[in-house]
């Protein structure tokens, strides 16, 4: 079996699939819907893709293609803790406070904002696909003075030194990754469940008084927790939105199915992205890994 996810090697997003997908061939993608893509047209089993960050929120692109683009239902979520480390080609180690650049994912740059703003204030930073797309591009690169922000394996696999382990800016920082699947994989991922959760994209109807009111009402009365919600552009117009609601409960049961039917009884549109467990990831998983490069 196939696992399709945002590389290439070494990315957290590895981390995630070599967790709760050991048995499954890893795919690198360079994006995330080039990831779920494969999916769709089945070249791939399952999709692992970021979804959201405890530092930084949700990756929009995720969330926006999950709505826009994307059909396979989400079939399990693992949550990764997530180290940050700035490193450096090994022949700029000495050197490595005169980095004039600094590479990382979007998301990795934000978290370490305030190490960047302290000790590297004045270097300019460079937006790439992936952390591990920064640790290759330094590794790559020995001439430039630049270094990346990556976790520990893409310092192993890309020869890089670390010099400067745990950037990011508060201890607590953790991703979710969702994998998207056309299967039935559940019964087969052996991590500690955490949750059970449906997750759903509502659309209100235009201009209607407490019509969100009524969506989370559906919910309330029926003692069903959330989790999340929140509210992403439609693109159709300023004003126009969908959002996005995570209910703490499978999608079987009763009274999630009830809700739903409630909701679009209202006038609203539901599109069910799947029911779920939620994993956490078991990082001996990353050693095995780690020692077959
Ligand atoms: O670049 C990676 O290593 C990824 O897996 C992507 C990603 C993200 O999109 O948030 C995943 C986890 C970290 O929060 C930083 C980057």
């Amino acid at each position: 079996m196939k696992a399709g996810y945002l590389g290439p090697k070494a990315t957290f997003t590895d981390i995630a699939v070599q967790s709760a997908f050991p048995w499954m061939e890893r795919i690198p993608f360079e994006t995330i819907p080039d990831c779920l893509d494969a999916v769709n047209a089945n070249q791939v089993d399952v999709a692992v893709v970021p979804l959201e960050n405890t530092l930084e929120g949700s990756v929009h692109l995720t969330v926006d293609y999950l709505y826009h683009e994307s059909n396979p239902p989400i079939v399990a979520e693992i949550t990764v803790p997530i180290q940050q480390h700035l490193m450096v080609h090994p022949e700029n180690q000495e050197s490595w406070r005169e980095t004039e650049k600094v590479f990382s994912h979007p998301h990795a740059i934000a978290q370490c904002h305030k190490f960047l703003h302290g000790d590297l204030r004045g270097a300019s930073v460079g937006q790439v696909t992936s952390t591990a797309a920064a640790a290759k591009y330094v590794s790559d690169h020995p001439e430039l003075k630049a270094a990346a922000i990556a976790n520990e394996l893409a310092a192993e696999k890309y020869q890089l030194s670390i010099v400067k382990r745990n950037i990011h800016d508060l201890p607590y920082n953790h991703t979710r990754f969702i994998a998207v699947s056309s299967q039935t994989l559940q019964k087969e991922i052996k991590l500690n469940v955490s949750h059970i959760k449906t997750t759903v994209m509502v659309t209100l109807p235009s201009d209607r008084a407490g019509a969100l009111h009524q969506v989370l009402s559906a919910f309330a009365w029926r003692s069903l927790n959330l989790s999340k919600i929140e509210s992403r552009p439609l693109k159709t117009g300023l004003g126009n939105y969908f959002f996005m609601i995570d209910i703490l409960a499978n999608s079987e049961n009763l009274l999630v199915q009830n809700a739903i039917q409630e909701i679009e009884a209202i006038g609203c549109t539901v599109k069910v992205l799947g029911g779920y467990a939620s994993y956490e990831a078991d990082l001996t998983a990353r050693k095995a890994y780690s020692s077959m490069g």
